[in-house]
């Protein structure tokens, strides 16, 4: 078991439809900016219809792309047959069944994450996928871990493979929020946040996560009732690598996101809108400054578009080209152990299946 598996390429069975028909299920904030991509940037896919809990919303949406039909059950856009492919951002606790529909259909789906909201539900949808794969040769899931597609995160994963700064031995990260919207929990700031840095601590150290500690330093006032702000989090990978993560969701401020990879022989950080930065002597006491995006929409922005073109790109083939249900799995099996960790305030271990048992 891998933790970035390299999907095989399967023979293309059906011809590529000329132009990809992509369902966009849950138009809201990221729902509608994956619609205004497709329909705007992304070459060889138009969005054929959308669905959303709220009818208007919907209707709002879809009067922006001609042609784009409202259905307004998301289990009937999924098996509408002028559907090819579908992106989910519904809220996180209807991408089980919707998931489980698309891989019933054997249509691809982009699924913004989390892929659910426990690991025995993700795991259900490894297990579902990798029967439908038996039978086809096919992958049908990709899961919205869009960091892997910003060109800082890509660039620093490929400096540690070349060996400039040695061995990884400890990654620091920070994940500071504006705000959030309400009913964010002290849980949700690890499934919802915190995942993002389980995510690239698998994809940029090529291990999977063995144990997470949880602290809670002193919150900040501006925290909502009953919410623990900022939170420390350690993962301790299978190799003995360490990674602390500062997650703070409501600082006011702006969106800062940042990664320093710590190696045996030098270390390097993003984040700071200057590229990979790697540590060197430069003029005593020269300071700069830089400016942070205001949010997550506009730090991410390229990456979101490499995702989404990757994405299409790969579904005509008959692929997929990022990660995949095997990684949301991973991801929920840590969170599962922080929130537990978060409970406990003890050191948890991470429960994970194997990959190759999960496949036999
Ligand atoms: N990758 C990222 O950086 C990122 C950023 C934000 C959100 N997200 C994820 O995207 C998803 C959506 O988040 P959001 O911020 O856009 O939320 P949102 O609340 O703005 O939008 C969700 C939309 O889904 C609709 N909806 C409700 N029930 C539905 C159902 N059963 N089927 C279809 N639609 C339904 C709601 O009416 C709403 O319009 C979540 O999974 C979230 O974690 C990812
Ligand atoms: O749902 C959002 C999203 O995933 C952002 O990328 C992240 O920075 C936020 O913390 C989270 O609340």
């Amino acid at each position: 078991m891998t933790a970035t598996e390299t999907l095989p390429a399967v023979p293309v069975a059906e011809p590529i439809p000329a132009d990809l028909r992509v369902a966009v299920l849950g138009v809201g904030l990221m729902g509608a900016d994956h619609v205004a991509r497709l329909h705007r940037r992304i070459s060889g896919a138009r969005v054929a219809v959308v669905s959303d809990a709220a009818a208007d919303r919907a209707g709002q949406v879809a009067a922006e792309v001609p042609g784009c039909r409202v259905v307004p059950d998301p289990l009937a856009a999924i098996a509408d047959p002028e559907v090819d492919a579908v992106v989910l951002a519904s809220p996180g606790r209807f991408h089980e069944e919707q998931v489980l529909a698309c891989i019933e259909r054997g249509i691809p789906v982009l699924c913004e994450k989390p892929l659910t909201m426990e690991a025995g539900s993700s795991l259900g949808i490894v297990r579902a996928e990798d029967a439908y794969t038996a039978r086809t040769g096919r992958r049908l899931v990709q899961v919205g871990f869009m960091r892997r597609f910003d060109p800082e995160y890509a660039q620093l994963r490929e400096l540690i493979a070349s060996g400039a700064i040695g061995e990884p031995l400890v990654v620091h990260c920070a994940h500071r929020n504006p705000a959030v919207p309400p009913g964010v929990t002290t849980e949700s700031i690890v499934q919802d946040s915190v995942v993002h840095e389980v995510d690239v601590a698998r994809f940029l150290l090529g291990e999977e996560i063995a144990a997470v500690t949880v602290l809670r330093p002193r919150s900040t006032r501006h925290a909502g009732e009953g919410l623990s702000d900022p939170l420390l989090v350690l993962l301790e990978t299978t190799g003995g690598r360490m990674v602390d993560v500062e997650c703070f969701v409501s600082t006011g401020l702006a969106y800062e996101v940042r990664t320093e990879v710590v190696g045996e022989d030098g270390s390097a950080m993003i984040g700071l809108g200057q590229g990979v930065v790697r540590q060197s002597a430069g003029p005593a006491g020269a300071v700069r400054s830089t400016v942070i995006a205001p949010g997550f929409r506009e730090r991410f922005a390229l990456a979101y578009d490499l995702e989404l073109r990757r994405w299409v790109d790969a579904a005509r083939r008959g692929t997929v080209d990022g990660p995949g249900a095997w990684d949301g799995y991973a991801a929920q099996a840590v969170c599962a152990a922080g929130v537990e960790a978060l409970r406990t305030g003890r050191r948890t271990e991470v429960r994970l299946e194997s990959r190759e048992a999960t496949q036999s």
